[in-house]
């Protein structure tokens, strides 16, 4: 079962940050109430860091029991562990060195401290997938053994990018594998780490995040029918809802009948 995508449009890029950050406590509190424990896989990029800041301001925050949520990313860049390029150390310094969290249950990509090459860390991710898998039983990820993800956040590229899938390229068609790793990103830095599309779809739900005008021509391919192979993000699917809160600018080329569907908030 996939859902199909909803649209919420928001006026600006800080009014969709801080609603996206109040539906996240929200959401993972009722995965508390249901299961004990709640799930986040994390994105990098702009919006994805500052809808964190935005949860760290957000007084509901209390509504959580941050000890008992699992973080997950959804990429890595593969660089030295303290390098500001790293997407944990921005999620750390956003929010997480703010919340009394669980350290056994911050799950980041390793470094290039830990690891001689992206594919070898996305091989230990996977294995960390698994352990956490034993013992759940979720067979949204096929073969794949992956824990439950609540909510899977993604941040979006201009050319359509999600997590480091990009277009065209070898990790986007991935399908046996949890987690790859990539050489060549036409992003810097070249070399990250990356779940998969079977392993993002796996999700209960995914909210995409994203603002500007240079992304809407990706956001209106992806939500027009594009292949996740042209448009990565086109093939990102949660189990039960695939959310896409966008600023007003991103939304600029999204088809006619979607915008109209859209909820504007
Ligand atoms: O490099 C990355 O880029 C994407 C999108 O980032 P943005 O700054 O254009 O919003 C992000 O989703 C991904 O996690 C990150 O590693």
């Amino acid at each position: 079962m996939t859902a199909e995508p909803v649209v919420h449009i928001h006026p600006d890029a800080d009014v969709l940050t801080a609603a996206a950050a109040r539906r996240l406590i929200g959401r993972l509190d009722i995965a508390q109430k249901q299961h004990g424990t709640a799930s986040v896989v994390l994105t990098g990029g702009t919006l994805g860091i500052n809808m964190l800041r935005a949860v760290a301001a957000d007084p509901s925050r209390s509504d959580v029991d941050w000890k008992r949520v699992d973080f997950w990313w959804g990429d890595e860049r593969f660089v030295a562990k303290d390098s500001p390029d790293r997407n944990e150390l921005q999620a750390r310094k956003a929010l997480l060195d703010l919340l009394d969290v669980d350290e056994a249950r911050v799950h980041p990509f390793g470094s290039t401290d830990d690891f001689e090459s992206p594919q070898a860390a996305a091989e230990a991710y996977a294995s960390e997938l698994r352990r956490a898998a034993a013992g759940e039983t979720n067979d949204g990820g096929g073969n794949l053994a992956v824990p439950r993800f609540d909510v899977l956040l993604l941040g979006m590229g201009p050319d359509g990018h999600i997590a480091s899938l990009f277009p065209d390229m070898a990790g986007i068609r991935e399908q046996q594998l949890a987690a790859v790793g990539v050489e060549d990103s036409p992003k810097p830095p070249p070399q990250r780490v990356s779940l998969t599309l079977p392993v993002i779809n796996s999700a209960e739900e995914i909210w995409f995040v994203v603002a500007g005008e240079d992304k809407a021509c990706a956001a209106g391919l992806a939500l027009a029918g594009a292949t996740e192979v042209q448009v990565p993000a086109a093939g990102a699917r949660g189990r039960h809802e695939t959310l896409w809160l966008l600023d007003q600018a991103a939304a600029g080329q999204l088809p006619d009948a979607l915008r109209a569907a859209g909820e504007t908030f």
